[in-house]
């Protein structure tokens, strides 16, 4: 029986965090050997945590690359936005893998991520080492590599509800209006005005349009699949729900032939062929972020508009698993050339 790899989360007691300890505590390869806070070094995480009590009973350690390498042979950062810009060089140097679950390496261009993310970036040299880890569309690159950018949770939503009928030419990447919804575990767990519960409850919300980071990680994508720059509208929302993503996404179709819905569940079938975490819904069946509520799959669905000429298609996925945690154990796998769904062969909870 061959040793576990070594696992250790920096950031692990945000729910990025927590969600990566709750998905390897079953997983067959790999094992947490390290939970690591900038500021509650050794206290038990199950303080903040009591449902991880007799799962994760180590305490907590300090944010040191040396101590890590000590323990460890991959790490993941579940840090805010700009730590691990800091951190990854030195944690590369001591001989770790790295799967990075924050925006810090997703934007090849300096200068695109400190306009959108308002903090200076990464070293450029690192920032193009980093392979974004969309494993549906990306998954050569992210096979056997040593450092993996994990997408953002809207971009994962939305890109694999598009890519494909950019890449075919089925719809106009021009016309593209990607309308998402998030639940608020998608702001991390920190107490903030905008998610107490008085704001959120019985509420619903637009917030950071035209402005949100997500938008370059989106249009990189989608430039990269149309093989032409492309720009669109990317609206946010709150949903006073814990978990959840949708993304509701609206295009022309280009043919002039009657294109239907059976034409795009067929395209994105063969797609998607062979890839485990995306389910592709049949004719007349729109996905709900129940059907995907702590799973790692990810579920499309379309609505072609005949009178319009337009389709509209709706993806879902759990923000925290596919969207964060799940994704990046994916990747994992991916990284140590392993079945991408070791850990990960879980059904949605329903209801
Ligand atoms: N929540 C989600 O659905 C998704 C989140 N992400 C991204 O993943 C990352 C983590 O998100 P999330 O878990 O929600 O965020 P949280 O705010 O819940 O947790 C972040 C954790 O980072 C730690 N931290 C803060 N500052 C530092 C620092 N200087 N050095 C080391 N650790 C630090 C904190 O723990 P401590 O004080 O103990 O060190 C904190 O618990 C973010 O970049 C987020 O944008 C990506 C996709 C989805
Ligand atoms: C509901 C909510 O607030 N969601 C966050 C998602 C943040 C995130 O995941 O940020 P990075 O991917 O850039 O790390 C937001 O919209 O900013």
């Amino acid at each position: 029986m061959s040793e576990k790899v070594k696992v250790a989360i920096v950031g692990s007691t945000g729910y990025g965090g927590v969600e990566l300890i709750r998905l390897l505590a079953s997983h067959p390869l790999a094992e947490v050997t390290s939970v690591i806070s900038s500021s509650s070094a050794g206290t038990p995480i199950t303080e903040g945590y009591p449902h991880l009590i007799g799962i994760s009973e180590e305490l907590l350690d300090d944010v040191d690359p040396a101590g890590i390498k000590a323990k460890a042979d991959v790490v993941f950062l579940a840090t805010p936005a700009g730590v691990a810009a800091k951190l990854a060089p030195g944690l590369l140097q001591a001989g770790l893998k790295i799967i990075d679950l924050s925006g810090d390496f997703r934007l090849k261009q300096p200068a695109v991520y400190e306009q959108w993310y308002k903090k200076p970036a990464a070293d450029e040299d690192f920032l193009q080492k980093a392979v974004f880890g969309l494993a549906e569309i990306y998954g050569e690159s992210v096979k056997g590599a040593d450092f993996i950018s994990n997408p953002g949770c809207y971009p994962t939503a939305t890109l694999l509800g598009l890519v494909p009928a950019v890449k075919a030419g089925l719809i106009d990447p021009a016309t593209i209006i990607i309308d998402a919804k998030s639940g608020v575990s998608g702001a991390g767990r920190g107490a903030s005005l905008g998610t107490h519960y008085s704001e959120l409850n019985e509420n619903f919300k637009a917030y950071k349009l035209n402005q949100h980071q997500h938008i370059p990680e989106i249009e990189m994508v989608l430039s990269d699949a149309a093989d032409k720059p492309v720009i669109s509208t990317f609206s946010t929302h709150l949903v006073p729900m814990t978990r959840g993503i949708m993304s509701t996404m609206y295009a022309s179709i280009t043919s002039d032939a009657s294109v239907s819905n059976a034409d795009f569940i067929k395209l994105y079938r063969e797609f998607y062929q062979g890839r485990p975490f995306v389910r592709v819904r049949p004719e007349g069946q729109l996905p709900a972020t129940k059907e995907v509520w702590g799973s790692n799959y990810c579920d499309i669905g379309f609505a072609v508009d005949a009178r319009t000429g337009r389709v509209t298609i709706v993806s879902v996925i759990d923000n925290l698993v596919k969207g964060a945690a799940g994704q990046a154990i994916q990747n994992l796998n991916l990284m140590m050339g392993w079945d991408e769904t070791l850990g990960l062969q879980f059904v949605p909870v329903y209801p």
